[in-house]
């Protein structure tokens, strides 16, 4: 009894042997799916009653906002047919009682029939051609429904500070949220079916009731089993996605593996390919064991459902014989009674089946919702005071920055000052926060303790799309964009229109003049190698496109600006990188401060000033001369790195004793 009865579990996430393998043991990694976990065990009717109307509202809102005339004719069209399936009910009565009960000639019985049987075939053709319409417009407030709710979320994923991109439980929620937009588009549908069921259900249940008040009960027992089957199996199916969602995921994930680009030398080289397929297929195969199972009890469930049903209905057809036989009811009442009766089981049945589908998809426009919200919430601020045309200087003073999910601070206390015109290097070893420092450079990241000033002004008080007007930022992982080369380059500064010719003087500076000479259609060539006929180029190609960018971008501004290179040159081999570094020095002009990342020490001795940043702290600072007579961090950096590239270092030789192979 408990089987079907019980409430229906969350049975532990099942853990396949490959899973356990590669992962070791089960993703639980930002899986935002089991978000869910707590909403299965809530999925009873009551619960789903009671939160369907705000969440339904939500989405019919969407659908007002998008088609109001549209939606009107949806809810005419529904509440018609809602009408006229009463009234097709009532003529059918007719049709019996003329039928059973008429006196006279066939021929004066049939003449008595006809205005019934007319009423029955209108009321069919309003009902059907009511059901086109209907059909047709909701056809078209789908998509324009999904179409909102997807301008909504990617318009609100673009517009959060970088540090709710950077935080795990956001980028869970916007995972999550992505199911939205579709289910906000399935929900039309839906409700358009519930709103259909719930009509047609009243207008048979108050002709039922008409007929013989006794009915009424009778009805809602045939439907009861349906509904509860069709809720039990539901619930099922989602406990089970549930459970298993990680492991889906995990075994997508490796199929991706045996796909990508990026993994394709591996895959092959080291034989990773049939090693990944056979761990794919073991975990496949356990998610096809969970189908079956699935399966198996969704039949069970479905065979006591209409079996409860069938003797629901017997207990009722008994009931209108013994009203039949104990002349309480008419003959021609019986026969209409019966179809009502089929019909409206059936409209229940697919009333509760609509209703848990609400259900169903409520929880992902639910996310959604939840997203749009907590996304307003960190949301980069719009306005703000305008920034001064000339600042003289920014200024970074005792700032200290740490991410969302880190113990120690990336930036701990951290001052310097970037002065118009001036070159300024940054270096330190892997993780010593130099890119952390950039971010809040560029006003992406906004200290948590300390100050980034523009001239006087405070950043968090300035206008921070003005902010990042005055940014130029060229990264190592800069966006290889899947456009035209010149499109990668014009979209340094999207706004301003650019030809060919506009756009040379800056390839020609990032001596990216051979790169686009070399491609078939110049400038105009894709650079995506996603598409058919597009080119792809080389590590050091791209960098000098996006050399190219940036340096659109600082010369297509003449405020003061800062220019931020992190690592620009790890792709250039050693002639075009020691060009690069001198072209990116020349970018300091008055009205620009130009700052360097960069591990290359070669490229920062000619900086103006040197930050040189040890485990998020400040070191050392100084000029390259007054650095390498401190003796400190920086003269230990600079010199290793010089004694690699000495002529009597010759080749570098093993530090320690090599491995000895144990075969
Ligand atoms: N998005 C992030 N979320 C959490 N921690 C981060 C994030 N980015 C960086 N960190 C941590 O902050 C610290 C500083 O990282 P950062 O990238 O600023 O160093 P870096 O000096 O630029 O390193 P590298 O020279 O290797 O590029 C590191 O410990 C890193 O693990």
């Amino acid at each position: 009894m408990k089987r079907f009865f019980g409430p229906v579990t969350m049975a532990e996430p099942k853990v396949s042997a490959a899973e356990r393998e590669l992962f070791g043991g089960p993703l639980r990694y930002d899986l935002g799916w089991s978000q869910h976990e707590h909403a299965a065990l809530d999925l009873t009717m009551l619960s789903a009653l009671r939160s369907m109307p705000s969440l339904v509202g939500a989405t019919l809102r969407m659908a007002w906002s998008a088609d109001r005339r549209g939606l009107i004719a949806v809810m005419i069209s529904e509440i018609g047919q809602g009408i006229a399936a009463a009234v097709g009910l009532l003529a059918v009565n007719a049709v019996m009682h003329a039928l059973l009960d008429g006196s006279g000639t066939p021929a004066e019985r049939v003449h008595a029939l006809l205005p019934a049987l007319l009423a029955v075939a209108a009321v069919a053709v309003v009902n059907s051609a009511l059901a086109g319409w209907s059909t047709a417009r909701a056809g078209r407030l789908e998509p324009l429904v999904e179409r909102i709710a997807t301008t909504q979320y990617l318009a609100a994923a673009a517009s959060v500070e970088l540090e709710a991109i950077d935080d795990p439980d956001f980028r869970r929620l916007i995972d999550v949220a992505q199911q939205g937009p579709g289910s906000a588009r399935r929900m039309i549908g839906v409700a358009v079916a519930a709103l259909n069921s719930t009509i047609s259900l009243v207008a048979t249940a108050g002709v039922l009731t008409v007929l013989d008040p006794v009915l009424l009960p009778m009805l809602i027992l045939i439907a009861a089993p349906r509904g509860w089957g069709a809720m039990r199996v539901a619930q099922e199916r989602y406990v089970s996605v549930m459970s298993w969602i990680e492991h889906v995921r995990a075994s997508r994930l490796i199929g991706n593996l045996l796909t990508e680009r990026t993994a394709a030398q591996e895959v092959r080289i080291h034989a990773v390919g049939a090693f990944l397929l056979s761990r794919y297929e073991g975990m496949a195969r356990s998610a096809e064991s969970e189908q079956e199972r699935l399966a198996s009890s969704k039949a069970v469930t479905e065979w006591v459902a209409a079996a409860l049903s069938g003797l629901a209905m017997a207990a009722t057809y008994g009931v209108m014989f013994w009203l039949i036989m104990s002349g309480r009811m008419s003959l021609a009442v019986a026969g209409t009674a019966v179809i009502a009766v089929r019909s409206g089981s059936a409209g229940l049945g697919a009333l509760v089946m609509n209703v848990n589908h609400l259900h169903e998809e409520s929880l992902y426009v639910r996310d959604h919702g939840r997203f749009l919200v907590q996304a307003a919430r960190r949301a980069i601020p719009e306005g703000g005071a305008p920034v001064p045309e000339r600042v003289g200087r920014i200024v970074l003073d005792q700032v200290t920055y740490r991410y969302p999910d880190r113990e120690s601070p990336a930036l701990d206390h951290v001052s310097l000052t970037l002065p118009m015109g001036s070159v300024t290097a940054v270096v330190g070893e892997n993780g010593s926060g130099k890119s952390t420092l950039m971010k809040v450079l560029a006003g992406l990241l906004l200290p948590q303790e300390g100050v980034l000033r523009w001239g006087a002004a405070d950043v968090e008080g300035l206008d921070r799309a003005q902010v990042f007007d005055r940014v130029a930022l060229l990264t190592q992982d800069f966006q290889r964009w899947p456009v035209t080369a010149a499109m990668n380059i014009r979209l340094g500064r999207p706004a301003r229109p650019a030809s060919s010719e506009d756009l040379r003087p800056s390839v020609d500076y990032a001596g990216a003049g051979p790169v686009v000479d070399k491609l078939p259609d110049g400038l105009q060539s894709l650079l995506a190698r996603m598409f058919r006929g597009a080119i792809e180029l080389s590590g050091g190609e791209w960098q000098k496109v996006g050399l190219a960018r940036t340096h659109w971008r600082s010369t297509t501004s003449r405020a003061d600006s800062v220019l931020i290179v992190d690592e620009p040159t790890s792709a250039l081999d050693p002639r075009a990188e020691i060009e690069a570094f001198d072209r990116i020095r020349r970018l300091a002009a008055p009205h620009r401060a130009v700052v360097l990342v960069t591990h290359r020490m070669s490229g920062v001795r000619h900086a103006d000033r040197i930050y040189v940043l040890h485990r998020g702290r400040l070191a050392e600072h100084g000029s390259h001369d007054e650095l390498m007579a401190l003796r400190g961090r920086y003269a230990a950096m600079f010199d290793a790195q010089a004694a690699q590239y000495a002529p009597s270092a010759g080749i570098p030789r093993p530090a320690s004793p090599p491995v000895t192979d144990p075969a």
